[in-house]
């Protein structure tokens, strides 16, 4: 089986990625299944963009071999954007998923369900010693609740509707999220690129 490192160290998204390139016959190995130990990597950007290519390019380096990171964020209107870039520290350096949650509703706190309108953002970094980093990004629309709903996902999935649905994304199941995220779409794009102009290069 074809091996691609994912430069992270969040649970939830290797999951995901493991889940969705195991369809396509590629494993994912995250920074979690690394004896080694990875020093954090500082996320100065203002972007995802800048961010996800920060991750990539690091790990890219380290290991001299091609690297995919993510770097993704939940953008709610009512908040101009936020937490965006700040989605993991929200509300603090420990990255709390709880914590977080509970700081957006905190803020979103008498604000009508028409008006919490946000999305999910996901971008995807691919780097290769020597070579341009190629970037692609997806979206997934959705509004943020009122209270917490659902076990399943990581994050801010408890709080997040996507368009069209009356189930948070942790109400989903797994493969169901995995249809409809912001990283699957960014991940089929990848895929798509990988298989065309990715070839040629
Ligand atoms: O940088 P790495 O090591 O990948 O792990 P991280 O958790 O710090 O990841 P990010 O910097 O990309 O921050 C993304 C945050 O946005 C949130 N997030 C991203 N995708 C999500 C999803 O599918 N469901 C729920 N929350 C998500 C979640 O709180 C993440 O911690
Ligand atoms: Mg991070």
């Amino acid at each position: 089986m074809k091996k691609v490192i994912l430069a992270t160290k969040n649970k939830g998204k290797a999951i995901e990625f493991k889940e969705i390139f195991s369809q396509i016959g590629m494993e994912i190995v995250s920074l979690l299944d690394i004896s080694e130990s990875i020093p954090d990597i500082e996320e100065t950007g203002e972007t995802f963009e800048e961010n996800a290519r920060i991750k990539a390019e690091a790990i890219a380096d380290r290991f001299e071999l091609p690297v995919l990171s993510d770097d993704s964020g939940l953008e709610i209107d009512a908040l101009n954007g936020r937490p965006g870039v700040y989605s993991a520290r929200y509300a603090g350096l420990d990255k709390n998923d709880h914590k977080n949650v509970e700081k957006v509703l905190k803020e979103l706190n008498g604000i009508e369900t028409e008006k919490r309108t946000a999305r999910f953002v996901c971008v995807l970094a691919f780097a290769r010693p020597g070579i341009d980093t190629v970037m692609k990004r997806g979206i997934c629309e959705g509004s943020i609740g009122k209270e917490r709903k659902g076990e399943h996902g990581f994050g801010y999935d408890p709080i997040f509707y996507p368009k069209g649905y009356d189930r948070t994304l942790a109400q989903l199941l797994p493969e169901e999220k995995n249809k409809i995220s912001h990283r699957r779409h960014a991940i089929d794009q990848m895929i798509d690129w990988l298989e065309t102009e990715g070839k040629m290069e």
